[in-house]
């Protein structure tokens, strides 16, 4: 069954065609990732996805609902929602209502608020670090911390973008299984990530974005070796010099 269902999504931004006619069915509890290059139309398909840019054309169904142009927290209520690659904390509040705030959407009282952030940090492995404020956090606290808001809604879709860029890569090792502990919970997310180590690791499905375009889908493995992905990376020409290098060196 399908969660999200965005069918031939578009947005332009002046003469820039950042997302063009982009269709894509994302399974109930899977782990899919978004790659592309810089530009690709990456960050721009989730906010067309969540909310925060309308599109040209095109429709996003949600959970069976039409949420297509719908404010970003009406989605979230629903159950949507999203993270940022710059992560903005509330720098002089502590860790805890910091992920109050996400909580809030499901949580009236402060106080149940308050304690479900606790459960929450638990989670993404923030449990110790409550009553410190955002600002004293690392960078792969931070990224913990905007994992932590986004969570805190309750989503049954969360789309991640780049919640691994800036870490090193030991800081990557222990995200990894964070995220995938995410996913095992039940919710379904989708994750736009440029290290490739992460998206073989974690994701059953990528696609591919370039110039706007969804130009492949598949495995991991698959993609990586599909000519056209190749050729977005590295430029045109890379697919053909690559074979030729290969049968030259056997
Ligand atoms: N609000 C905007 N106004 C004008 N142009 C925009 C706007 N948002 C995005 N663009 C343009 O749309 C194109 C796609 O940008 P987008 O940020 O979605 O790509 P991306 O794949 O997320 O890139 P990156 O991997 O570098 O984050 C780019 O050419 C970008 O400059």
């Amino acid at each position: 069954m399908s969660l999200l269902t965005v069918s031939h999504l578009s947005r332009s931004f002046g003469g820039v065609k950042a997302v063009q006619d982009v269709s894509m069915s994302i399974p109930l509890g899977s782990l899919t990732a978004l790659i592309g290059p810089n530009g690709a139309g990456k960050t721009t398909l989730f906010s067309l996805i969540s909310g925060f840019t309308t599109p040209d054309t095109g429709t996003v169904i949600f959970d069976g609902k039409d949420i297509t142009g719908q404010a970003p927290h009406l989605s979230a209520k629903l159950g949507l929602t999203r993270t940022f690659q710059i992560v903005q904390p509330f720098a002089a509040q502590t860790v805890r209502e910091n992920i109050a705030v996400g909580a809030h959407l499901q949580h009236a009282r402060r106080v149940d608020a308050l304690h479900a952030a606790e459960t929450v940090a638990e989670r993404v492995g923030l449990a110790s670090q409550l009553d410190k404020p955002a600002k004293d956090l690392t960078v792969a606290g931070r990224k913990r911390l905007e994992l932590a808001r986004a969570l805190a809604t309750q989503p049954k879709l969360l789309l991640l973008d780049e919640v691994l860029a800036g870490l090193n890569p030991q800081e990557i090792q222990d995200m990894l299984p964070v995220v995938r502990g995410i996913a095992e919970s039940g919710v379904t997310v989708l994750l736009i990530e440029h290290v490739m180590q992460a998206v073989m690791n974690l994701a059953q499905h990528v696609w591919v974005l370039a110039q706007g375009q969804l130009i492949a889908e598949g495995s991991p493995e698959s993609v990586t070796q599909d000519p056209q992905v190749i050729e977005a990376y590295l430029g045109q020409g890379t697919a053909a010099r690559l074979r030729k290098a290969k049968q030259d060196s056997v």
